[in-house]
């Protein structure tokens, strides 16, 4: 599903936090907001998301535009957010009451698919982070949305659970085709997952460059190609020394 965003600005009492934020997104494209911290990166999403209602311009998916809440998009966030009462199968499956059996047999497919068979029956804090947000990623694809939307999903992950989380959405995105906006801190995730990096600077937080990724998949992490455009990017937001 595409996504677009047109002059986009979110004011809050005494800070501009965004302003004029112009961006469209290709149905399938992988795509990066990357900036340094307080440039408006949460608050790009949370207005995409419907979450956030407060903002002026306007976003569209798929040529309709929307306001409020809305079931296109689905969020992964830094932290879990688990209901730490239910299991790990109720936790993914709480989006679906009142939906068709159907659904609920292919939520039983995704729990094997992001890799805990075996351990639906456990609660919340029985589970190492990285566990935790397996949850929450088959919690948001049983909700089948147009659009993943992510918020430095594995920023509080140890490096190894990082990558290897990392590979998980690589591969959903091969089998799925999800459009995903991904807000990362991290310059080697965004090259390693997105189709292109969108790099915000300033507050109010602006667009001052997009980098099309063009490396081919899979990328090899520590590739001489990443690190010109890492290179690129440090420039960019003048953290190149
Ligand atoms: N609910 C709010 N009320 C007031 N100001 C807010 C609110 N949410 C965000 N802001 C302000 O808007 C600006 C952008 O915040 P935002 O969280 O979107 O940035 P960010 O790029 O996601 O930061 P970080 O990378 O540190 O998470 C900041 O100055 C922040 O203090």
């Amino acid at each position: 599903m595409s996504l677009v965003l047109e002059n986009l600005s979110r004011r809050f009492k005494d800070t501009d936090a965004i302003r004029d934020i112009n961006l469209s997104v290709e149905d399938g494209e992988i795509v990066g907001l990357l900036g340094t911290s307080g440039c408006g990166k949460s608050t790009l999403l949370r207005a995409i998301s419907g979450l956030d209602q407060a903002y002026t311009g306007t976003v569209s998916i798929n040529d309709q535009v929307k306001k409020g809440v809305h079931d296109a998009t689905n969020f992964i966030f830094q932290e879990p957010r688990l209901l730490p009462w239910l299991t790990v199968e109720d936790n993914i499956m709480f989006g679906l009451k009142g939906k068709p059996k159907a659904s609920f047999d292919r939520a039983r497919r995704f729990i094997h698919y992001v890799g805990l068979s075996g351990k639906e029956a456990l609660y919340p804090k029985q589970l190492s982070g990285g566990m935790a947000q397996r949850v929450a990623i088959a919690r948001a694809l049983v909700m089948q949305p147009d659009i993943l939307l992510l918020d430095e999903p594995f920023s509080a992950l140890d490096a190894f659970t990082k990558m290897q989380l990392q590979d998980l959405l690589l591969e959903i995105w091969h089998k799925y085709q999800t459009t995903m906006v991904l807000v990362t801190h991290d310059i080697d995730e965004a090259l390693y997952l997105c189709d292109r990096i969108v790099v915000l600077r300033g507050q109010p937080g602006e667009i001052i460059k997009t980098i099309n990724v063009t490396e081919p998949r899979p990328r090899d992490r520590g590739s001489v190609e990443l690190a010109n455009y890492k290179a690129d990017i440090l420039d960019q937001l003048d953290l190149n020394q």
